[in-house]
């Protein structure tokens, strides 16, 4: 089955006020996808459209060419995982897996409880006695376990320690490599998961700024390092994200490709040059001067 997801100028607004404008965008199926936005940028409402919470005030989503809403057999296809709230909660997490698992036809209880044992989760306690990191790791393994064609991990991490967020991040591209799927995985920590996304997604201000694959994205800005005066010169006219300077050495982030003449003027002028990061330009493109 062909699961692409397609975004087709959806809107989405809350009584009046739109949170989301006219964004369209597809998702071939298959690969691990970086949706980024600062807070309030409209990722949460763009997603659960996706999941089906909510329908579109206009616009819509389709996967495999199907409309997900009140669409039972579409709904199997699909995991939301975001920070639910588990202080009612008294069931443990073996009795939960076995129930998600009736309504998750690619269920894999065995590999969910391999996870929570990896997370040193305890098996014992209720839901509502875990702490917020091993809450978040619960829904993790949740996410993984499902399998399901079209997952979408919602800021998962909130509370997990840097150790257990590398399981995660480990088991995630683990999972994928031998069940291939859509990950969506809406994050803030852009410099910590940047290697783990094959395309990227920004929105802002609820409009989309891009959607690329990460390797083209990056190399589109270059960071430019060596003695002032020469920096400044090279420098003259370019889109300048960020600078740095430690004594008479300066580092800059531009964004923009150079040309070859621009490369051998720099070699010439001993300036070093480098790659720069998913998150500079994340900063740079969300930053309140940008206007898309
Ligand atoms: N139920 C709601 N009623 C009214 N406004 C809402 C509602 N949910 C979200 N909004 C507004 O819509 C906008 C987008 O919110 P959304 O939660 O989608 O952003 P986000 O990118 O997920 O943010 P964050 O990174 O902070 O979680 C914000 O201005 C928010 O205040």
């Amino acid at each position: 089955m062909n699961l692409d997801v397609q975004f087709d100028r959806v809107s989405v607004e809350y009584g009046g006020v739109e949170a989301v404008r006219d964004v369209s965008f597809s998702l071939p199926a298959g690969k691990i996808y970086g949706l980024l936005g600062r807070n309030g940028a409209g990722k949460t409402s763009l997603l659960s459209v996706l999941a089906s919470y909510r329908t579109p005030s206009s616009g819509s989503v389709t996967i495999g060419g199907e409309v997900p809403f009140e669409n039972a057999n579409m709904m199997k296809e699909i995991s939301f995982i975001y920070d639910v709230d588990y202080k009612d909660e008294s069931d443990k997490i073996k009795s939960t897996f076995e129930s998600i698992a009736r309504y998750r036809p690619h269920f894999d209880i065995d590999y969910g409880l391999e996870l929570a044992r990896k997370f040193n989760l305890p098996l014992n306690k209720q839901l509502k006695q875990l702490s917020k990191g091993m809450q978040s790791a619960f829904n993790v393994c949740i996410g993984l376990a499902s399998r399901s064609p079209v997952t979408i991990l919602d800021e998962v991490y909130l509370g997990m320690d840097a150790p257990t967020r590398e399981i995660f991040y480990r088991e995630l591209l683990e999972d994928q490599a031998r069940h291939p799927r859509t990950f969506i995985l809406s994050t803030h920590l852009v410099s910590e998961m940047d290697y783990l996304f094959e395309e990227v997604i920004i929105i802002h201000k609820g409009r989309l700024v891009l959607h690329e694959d990460y390797e083209s994205l990056t190399s589109r800005g270059v960071s430019i390092t060596g003695m002032a005066a020469k920096v400044d010169e090279f420098i003259r006219g370019m889109n300048v994200l960020n600078v740095q300077q430690l004594g008479s050495t300066k580092s800059v982030m531009i964004y923009g490709e150079l040309s070859e003449e621009s490369l051998i003027t720099a070699r010439r002028a001993g300036l070093e040059l480098g790659p720069i990061s998913l998150q500079d330009l994340f900063i740079h493109l969300t930053g309140e001067e940008y206007t898309a």
